[in-house]
């Protein structure tokens, strides 16, 4: 199709087919329980990359792995090809002076097992070391939690008090793995916790965490363990991403902290700013936290307007089923399923068949 063609996709919700990535750590079966498939089976692709116009970095994968493709009229057409048709149409065009793509990846993420020890570039390392302008803050959304080999779902979070980079950089040469697990705060999660783990702020999410993440779009992870929790042996590549370990060292934020402050900078509060009989809207994420990406839920039981937004935004469906209203036409929803809508779609009315939970996710600002 050429570009003109790829226009009219800017008046309707664009519903993402099924885009999952391979990762170091085994999961997902929730992932297709949300889904709603007949087999949920973990494995290497415990994660649902949505709204996805970047590329997985992984262990000689297929060179277009994480884009994502949409669902259309015309088949199958990769997100970043619609938007690329005309940039202005579907992100805006105050949005494309300051960002030059989408600005943010979504993820729904299952863990069978803990992840690695990992940490993220901040925009400062990210332009400096790895000549990217974004690096990769994120944020995690509990949707639910199982408890796997009798062990309760964590998340590790932040240096305790007293952890230097020399203390560090030991721990890391003697793949110490519980002293360096034992140097981050344990946090017990639940469904509808939410944090942030801001670029530079070590982290690892334990077993058992079903959670929606909504982050800046790169796939830059340094990582501290050789080797994950179920024997998976690690590439240098992957440990600190080509710039050496020294550099992979300097990624973290050697700034330690109480229980109770890594609580205080990284736990946040849903609050509901709009309610009425039919609907609960939800802030999440938001410009308090973050400038890279927001979220927001709607517990949906009836009807509910979304006017004309200054930017795109991403709809992703945890539960329920209904009808989408959209420029005089309907569109079907349900469980499992994502919708990219542009910033051209105007007013859109949501209206629930069956009790409807929608996590809206936006760009950054
Ligand atoms: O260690 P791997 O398997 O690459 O997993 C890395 C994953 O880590 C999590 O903390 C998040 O940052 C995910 O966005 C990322 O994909």
């Amino acid at each position: 199709m050429n570009n003109k063609d790829l226009q009219k996709y800017a008046k309707m919700p664009l519903k993402q087919s099924t885009n999952r990535v391979w990762r170091t750590y085994s999961g997902g079966a929730l992932i297709d329980k949300w889904k709603e498939e007949k087999q949920q089976v973990d494995n290497s692709f415990p994660e649902e990359w949505i709204m996805s116009t970047i590329t997985a970095r992984g262990n000689n994968r297929s060179e277009g792995e994480g884009l994502s493709e949409i669902e259309t009229d015309n088949g199958i057409i990769s997100l970043k090809d619609i938007i690329d048709s005309d940039k202005e149409l579907f992100l805006g065009k105050d949005f494309i002076k300051k960002f030059d793509s989408t600005g943010v990846l979504i993820k729904m993420l299952d863990s069978r097992e803990r992840l690695t020890i990992q940490v993220h570039p901040d925009k400062n390392y990210a332009k400096h070391v790895l000549s990217s302008s974004y690096g990769k803050t994120e944020s995690w959304y509990v949707l639910n939690t199982r408890e796997i080999d009798g062990e309760k779902s964590v998340v590790y979070m932040g240096f305790k008090k007293g952890i230097t980079r020399e203390k560090w950089e030991k721990l890391f040469l003697s793949q110490d793995i519980e002293g360096m697990l034992n140097s981050l705060h344990r946090i017990e999660v639940k469904p509808g916790d939410a944090f942030m783990i801001y670029g530079g702020v070590p982290h690892a999410i334990g077993s058992g965490c079903f959670l929606m993440e909504v982050q800046e779009p790169t796939d830059y992870t340094m990582r501290v363990e050789r080797i994950t929790p179920t024997g998976l042996e690690i590439s240098d590549e992957l440990i600190h991403q080509g710039v050496g370990e020294q550099k992979m060292l300097d990624c973290f934020h050697y700034d330690g902290y109480t229980y109770e402050e890594a609580l205080n900078q990284w736990k946040v509060a849903p609050r509901a700013i709009d309610t009425s009989d039919e609907y609960t809207f939800s802030t999440i994420f938001n410009d308090a936290h973050t400038n890279c990406f927001g979220l927001s839920e709607l517990c949906l039981n009836g009807e509910y307007s979304i006017k004309q937004q200054e930017n795109f935004y991403v709809v992703v469906i945890y539960y329920g089923e209904g009808i989408i209203y959209c420029n005089g036409k309907e569109f079907a929803y349900r469980q499992g399923d994502e919708f990219f809508m542009s910033v051209a779609i105007g007013e859109v009315i949501f209206k629930s068949k069956i009790e409807s939970k929608l996590l809206l996710c936006y760009p950054p600002s």
